[in-house]
């Protein structure tokens, strides 16, 4: 029988229409569906994620609140988790990342994961994530998420694009300073017991030129920062964009390079921006120039750094970021995690520290509360307004007054003739609104269906599975 390997309940002897048993939520396999809550009930929304007051919103439920499955990795805040647990959801939350072998294991059981930098989730990972429908990534970075795997699979992804830019801006300005100074060996040399009191090589940073590679939410905050401070500010980026105060474009990164006196990076990590500072670009900077990373550690070529520095081609560096960084608080970086690891440690005037640019209270609860709230519009109603893989769709609520409606969601393959023959499937029903937009190869509709009952639901959500370009059903009501 179809209804048991779906999760969808016979419509019961009481003559309730039963939509509030049933839920249809597959990938590929309708083995893997969640089932649904046994009693009707309609919730108040959350004011974590309610937005406007809508008095008579209806809260949308996939199934049982309690049987979603969180599991959180690399210490998410507080704020995030709570929002997550008020919904009733099952949260397990850990602090650190886990290797691919631990994360293979526990990902096939959860619904939602939530992660930061670290946890990579690369096809070979979310292959085995057989019931996984959604991805937070709270942080800003999503390169550690294979994006179009996740898609073509139908597990959208969310992220905090601007959430901890001020955090990193500011780090980078007290660095600047930190470099410009020396201070951070005067600081090591004290703390052996050194008194070494140096003018030489030490500058103010008023009237020098800080080249920002990259100009986005990073980049822009800092440059407000820098020319508040006094240095003059060019920056280089990919795109056109218009310079904040009296920040300069320049046209490629040379003109960077070598009109700079601090260089500091600010790009995301894709192919284009692999070892983008290798021994050539850092041959092309300054004499006695600076170079701060705080994006990603694939970006700079370290060992050629390690060269440019011994060589005192650059006077100074800082890194908040390397190719490979330990999982968890405690581990070692060392010549094990990073072949350069020990040589690097002791070249002077070089700043290291372990990924802390979005590392304050500020930005972690502020990111805890944006992406858990994704999470839960995108469990609770299948909204994906904000996702990064995934088109953004949404449909105003359902009220109160709207009982036997249902909301469908189909994720399919972006290919001639499927609206046409998803629309013949649900003009059977009531269609009261619907919307669909398509990012890629991938589809995304959602429809709010009225006055629906179970063995409609039931015959509606087979149909839609039975489609050829199927990815993903969900039916929530
Ligand atoms: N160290 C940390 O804790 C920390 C915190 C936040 C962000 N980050 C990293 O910093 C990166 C930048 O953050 P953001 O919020 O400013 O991102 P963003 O997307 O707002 O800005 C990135 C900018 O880089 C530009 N860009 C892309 N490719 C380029 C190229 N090849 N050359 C020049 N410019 C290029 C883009 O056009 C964009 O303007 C993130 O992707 C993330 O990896 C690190
Ligand atoms: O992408 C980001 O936001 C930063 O790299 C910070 O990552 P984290 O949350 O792992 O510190």
């Amino acid at each position: 029988m179809p209804t048991a390997a779906l999760n969808i309940p016979e419509r019961p002897a009481n003559g309730d229409n039963g939509l509030s048993r049933t839920v249809s939520n597959s990938r590929h396999d309708p083995a893997n569906s969640l089932s649904t809550s046994p009693q009707l009930s309609f919730h108040s929304p959350q004011a974590s994620y309610a937005g406007p007051p809508k008095v008579s919103a209806k809260q949308l439920r996939p199934f049982q609140s309690q049987d979603v499955k969180i599991l959180l990795l690399e210490n998410v805040n507080l704020a995030g988790q709570e929002i997550l647990k008020k919904q009733g959801y099952q949260v397990e939350a850990l602090k650190s990342s886990l290797p691919e072998d631990q994360l293979i294991e526990k990902i096939q059981d959860v619904n939602v994961i939530g992660i930061r930098s670290k946890t990579q989730l690369s096809a070979n990972v979310l292959k085995h994530a057989k019931n996984l429908i959604v991805i937070g990534c709270f942080c800003i970075g999503t390169n550690q998420v294979d994006l179009q795997y996740a898609a073509e699979n139908g597990i959208a992804v969310f992220n905090s694009p601007f959430s901890n830019s001020r955090s990193v801006a500011e780090l980078m300005i007290g660095e600047i300073i930190t470099l410009a100074r020396q201070m951070a060996d005067r600081s090591m040399e004290m703390h052996n017991g050194v008194w070494n009191k140096v003018s030489n090589g030490c500058w103010e940073v008023r009237g020098k030129t800080l080249g920002i590679v990259g100009y986005g939410h990073v980049g822009a905050q800092l440059s407000v920062l820098a020319e508040a401070m006094g240095m003059r500010v060019i920056y280089y980026d990919v795109i056109n964009l218009m310079g904040l105060g009296t920040a300069q474009q320049v046209p490629n990164l040379e003109a960077l390079l070598s009109g700079a006196d601090f260089v500091t990076l600010h790009v995301p990590e894709i192919e284009e921006t692999k070892n983008m500072i290798g021994e050539k670009e850092l041959s092309q900077m300054r004499n006695g120039a600076y170079l701060l990373n705080a994006s990603r550690g694939s970006v700079v070529d370290i060992a050629a750094l390690i060269a440019a520095m011994k060589s005192g081609k650059i006077a100074g560096a800082a890194l908040d970021v390397y190719p490979n960084e330990p999982g968890k608080n405690g581990e070692h970086f060392n010549s094990q995690l990073n072949a350069w690891g020990e040589e690097l440690r002791s070249l002077k005037n070089l700043i290291l520290t372990p990924h802390i640019g979005g590392s304050t209270e500020e930005a972690q609860s502020a990111i805890g509360v944006e992406v858990a709230d994704a999470l839960v519009n995108y469990v609770n109603f299948g909204t994906t307004t904000g996702a990064v893989n995934m088109p953004e769709v949404t449909l105003r609520s359902l009220t109160l007054d709207e009982p036997n409606h249902v909301r469908v969601i189909y994720i399919h393959r972006n290919v001639p003739g499927v609206l046409r023959r998803v629309n013949e499937i649900l003009g059977d029903h009531n269609v009261d609104k619907q919307m669909t937009d398509s990012r890629g190869e991938v589809a995304y509709l959602m429809a709010d269906i009225s006055n629906v009952n179970v063995s409609e639901i039931k015959d509606l959500y087979q149909s839609l599975e039975d489609l050829g370009s199927r990815i993903r059903t969900r039916v929530l009501y």
